[in-house]
């Protein structure tokens, strides 16, 4: 841990420190986090927060429901998300700004560069961005649906040095605590593998969403990124105390010495393939380089509906994964192309529309 280096950092609180109780906000909770961040910033840290609780916050409104359904749920959320933001307002002396996002907004390229500039901008105004998922207006295919990989995909967009998680428990265990007395805390974790994901189970809480296994996939994604990931209790005032010292109160994840390119990055952990591209099995031609860009020849089928502009997967038939890439063009001119039995037409109608994958938003998968 070297927290004296870091410039910009991203804090996830998740809902149990927000509204524990299911009966609107408690600062309870959130008053030594909000030390935290104050501290970091009178450091010359820059902070970005990705807060949870609005269902928790709401839930209350709409009466006893014991298991609501989703469209509860966001209700609940649009319900107690500006209680949320008023609960945290009140704990700064420097102002705040709201920032709702959904899985739709981020895979988009250029509504991605847009996020990525607000943020920038208001971090440089001295503000503090406060985001969180816009679950009233999400569906199941434009979701991220938890905020652990939502705060990695923030923590990148914002190329932030750290991304810290707050939530109910030390950190990652061997097993869930809450179940077993002999789980015991793992404090660093330099690779993450299946191993790692097999320890990590889901939520018990009523308001928590995802658990231990959307965190480690939250920390997959920032540390390609080259962000080192902390989860924390955020129960405990003291783990903020120590992360202040640039000591590790919790499970840490250590960075790749090597990130991945920020295009790279956002095409593999937050862009969404909307189809697919196959190619014959024998194509080994390196996709990213110029010289042997995709051509409708090698095209054996075209799966999804994209535009242009969409990310693609390109896979061989035999399921082998080659490159994820904006697609210069739609489904449907890719097909109609692909199939047409006079090439010469088909290479006329390439060399007007240009290659078929972007070459600048391309990640090489095998
Ligand atoms: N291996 C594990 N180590 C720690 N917690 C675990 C583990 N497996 C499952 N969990 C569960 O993950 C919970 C934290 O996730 P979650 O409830 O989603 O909280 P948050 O609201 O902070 O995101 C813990 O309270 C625990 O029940
Ligand atoms: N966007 C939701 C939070 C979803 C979520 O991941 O919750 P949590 O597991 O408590 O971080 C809300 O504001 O209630």
């Amino acid at each position: 841990m070297a927290n004296i280096h870091w410039k910009r950092i991203v804090v996830k609180v998740g809902s149990a420190l927000i509204a524990p109780h299911k009966q609107g906000c408690s600062s309870h909770y959130l008053l030594g986090i909000a030390q935290f961040i104050a501290n970091c910033r009178a450091q010359g840290v820059q902070v970005v927060l990705v807060s949870s609780g609005s269902v928790a916050a709401g839930w209350h409104r709409l009466g006893d429901v014991k298991q609501p359904s989703v469209s509860q749920k966001k209700a609940m959320a649009a319900a107690g998300q500006a209680d949320m933001m008023a609960t945290w307002d009140k704990l700064f002396d420097f102002p705040s700004a709201q920032l709702l996002v959904t899985h739709g907004d981020l895979r988009d390229r250029e509504r991605y560069i847009s996020i990525k500039n607000t943020l920038f901008s208001l971090l440089d105004h001295g503000l503090l961005p406060i985001v969180n998922e816009n679950d009233a207006v999400t569906t199941d295919t434009l979701r991220v649906g938890d905020n652990d990989n939502l705060s990695a995909m923030v923590a990148a967009a914002a190329d932030a040095d750290a991304l810290i998680i707050c939530s109910d428990v030390n950190g990652l265990y061997t097993k869930n605590p809450q179940l077993h007395d002999d789980a015991k805390l793992i404090k660093q974790v330099n690779e993450i593998n299946e191993a790692i994901y097999a320890m990590a189970g889901g939520a018990t809480s009523e308001v928590g969403t995802g658990g231990m296994r959307t965190k480690i996939e939250a920390a997959e994604k920032a540390i390609a990124h080259g962000i080192e990931t902390v989860i924390i209790n955020g129960f405990d005032p003291d783990a903020f105390n120590r992360l202040l010292k640039g000591q590790n109160p919790g499970t840490l994840f250590t960075p790749f010495d090597q990130p991945m390119q920020e295009h790279v990055h956002w095409m593999t952990h937050t862009s969404q393939a909307q189809g697919e591209v196959i190619v014959e099995d024998n194509f080994d031609a390196p996709l990213d380089d110029q010289e042997t860009q995709l051509t409708s020849d090698d095209v054996v089928a075209v799966k999804g509906n994209f535009s242009v502009g969409d990310t693609i997967l390109v896979r061989k038939g035999d399921g082998t994964k080659l490159a994820k890439a904006q697609a210069n063009y739609s489904s449907c001119l890719l097909s109609f192309i692909a199939k047409q039995p006079d090439r010469a037409f088909a290479h006329d109608v390439e060399q007007q529309t240009g290659p078929i994958l972007s070459d600048e938003n391309i990640a090489i998968l095998e």
